[in-house]
This record gives C-alpha cells, sequence and structure tokens, in this order.
C-alpha cells in the first residue's frame, strides 16, 4: 500500500461537481490531480487553479480545465500536501519549491485539505527545514537578517546550481530549531524586506489525511 496514493484518493471525495478547486504540489499531491483527472473523464465538472507550473502541466495531461485564480471569487477546497503537520494542523511546506503559490491558492480557499503520509505527523514543528522564498535582489543580506532572528540557513540549490522558482526566486532552507510560535514566526518573517514569502502555514488547514504505511487512513478535522 503506498500511504501517499491511499491519501491522495481519499481527499479527492470531497469534491463534488460543479466546484472551484486548487490543486498542489508534489508527491502527494500528484496521487490527487490522478484522481481528479479520472473523475473528469467519468463526467465530473470542476474548474481548477494549479500551485505550480509542474501541477498545471500534470493537470492539463489529465484533462483538467484550468483557469486563473482572478476569475473566481473563491476556491471551494484545495488539496495539497505538506512537510510537516503539528497537533494544530499548522504545516512545514516548500519543500518542493512551491510555497508562494500554494499559500496564495490557500488563502482564496474555503476549505483546505492536507494530504500526508505518517511520517509527516510531529508533535513541534522545525525537524524539516523551514523553506523561505527570498528575492534573488539582495538574497545575502535577507539571509542575513533572518539568521538574526536565529536560524541558520542555506540557499537551495539543484544540479549544483541556485534553485529557481516557479516566480523567478529564491529558497533559503532555515534551521530555526523547533518552532514554538509558528503563528508568530510566520509574521515575523514576513516583515524582512526581502522576504517574499516562507512555508509555515499557521490556522490555515481545516482537514488532514492521513495515510498510514499499513493501509489505514484518518480523516482528521479542525
Ligand atoms: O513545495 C512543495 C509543497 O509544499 C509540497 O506540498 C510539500 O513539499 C510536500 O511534498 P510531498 O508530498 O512530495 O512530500
Amino acid at each position: 500500500m503506498n500511504p501517499k496514493k491511499l491519501t491522495g484518493e481519499k481527499a479527492a471525495d470531497f469534491i463534488t461537481d460543479g466546484m472551484m478547486i486548487g490543486l498542489g504540489t508534489g508527491s502527494t499531491a500528484y496521487y490527487a490531480i490522478k484522481k481528479v483527472g479520472e473523475m473528469v473523464r467519468n463526467g465530473l465538472n470542476v474548474k481548477a487553479v494549479p500551485t505550480s507550473k509542474e501541477t498545471a502541466d500534470l493537470a492539463a495531461e489529465e484533462g483538467i480545465e484550468l483557469i486563473e485564480l482572478s476569475e473566481v471569487e473563491k476556491l471551494d477546497i484545495t488539496i495539497d500536501g505538506a512537510d510537516e503537520v503539528d497537533p494544530d494542523f499548522n504545516l512545514i511546506k516548500g519543500g518542493g519549491g512551491a510555497l508562494l503559490r500554494e499559500k496564495i491558492v490557500a488563502a482564496a480557499t474555503e476549505r483546505l485539505i492536507i494530504i500526508v503520509d505518517e511520517s509527516k505527523l510531529v508533535n513541534k514543528l522545525g525537524d524539516f527545514l523551514l523553506p523561505i522564498e527570498v528575492t534573488p535582489f539582495n538574497w545575502e543580506y535577507t539571509q542575513k537578517m533572518i539568521n538574526k532572528m536565529g536560524a541558520t540557513s542555506e540557499i537551495r540549490k539543484k544540479g549544483g546550481e541556485i534553485f529557481v522558482t516557479d516566480n523567478d526566486n529564491y529558497i533559503l532552507d532555515c534551521d530555526f530549531g523547533k518552532i514554538e510560535n509558528p503563528e508568530k514566526l510566520t509574521i515575523d518573517l514576513n516583515t524582512i524586506p526581502g522576504v517574499v514569502e516562507n512555508g509555515i502555514f499557521a490556522n490555515m488547514a481545516e482537514i488532514v489525511v492521513v495515510g498510514y504505511n499499513d493501509g489505514k487512513i484518518e480523516v482528521m478535522y479542525k
């Protein structure tokens, strides 16, 4: 049993005909998108906003109609993965570098449904390095400002080169140790000029669907 597939497919049960939905990014969201594609081919009528270029490509391949966020008042649900989930449903996201679009889409969503395998459940956020999207301009200075808040950080690289996001920005992966107050940290980080967005999603998720290695699925409500 693949727990990512289990949770991704289970979350698709929340989608009903006529919904406007957000589609997340990553290896777990992949299974939700594949399932939505199957449902669309079986007659489901939905319109979707993707949270990354990768997801837009996959959704288009699956025949899912894509729209811009500006075309809707709000999204009914968004299904997305996470790198860590705490007992209050605070999240770290951005392991795949999609955190900015993901947060914009999540903020425009009535019900954010998070899909994770059991390895993502933690008591306190912070073992996973917090991704922070920063402007390329002056990024080293922005990094110093972030480090002054108690972090050590590294610029994300891919294949030896600095990783560039869908929004042409960079990512700093930051170690703050255990994060005692995610809500405060996310606000404080976003006051630093040069920080575009950070990967803490505090008070955003309403439902967490967990896939376990033994094949169990748990749907948790806030
Ligand atoms: O930027 C990537 C996203 O925040 C993902 O949702 C997150 O990294 C989890 O990805 P995965 O399901 O591949 O572990």
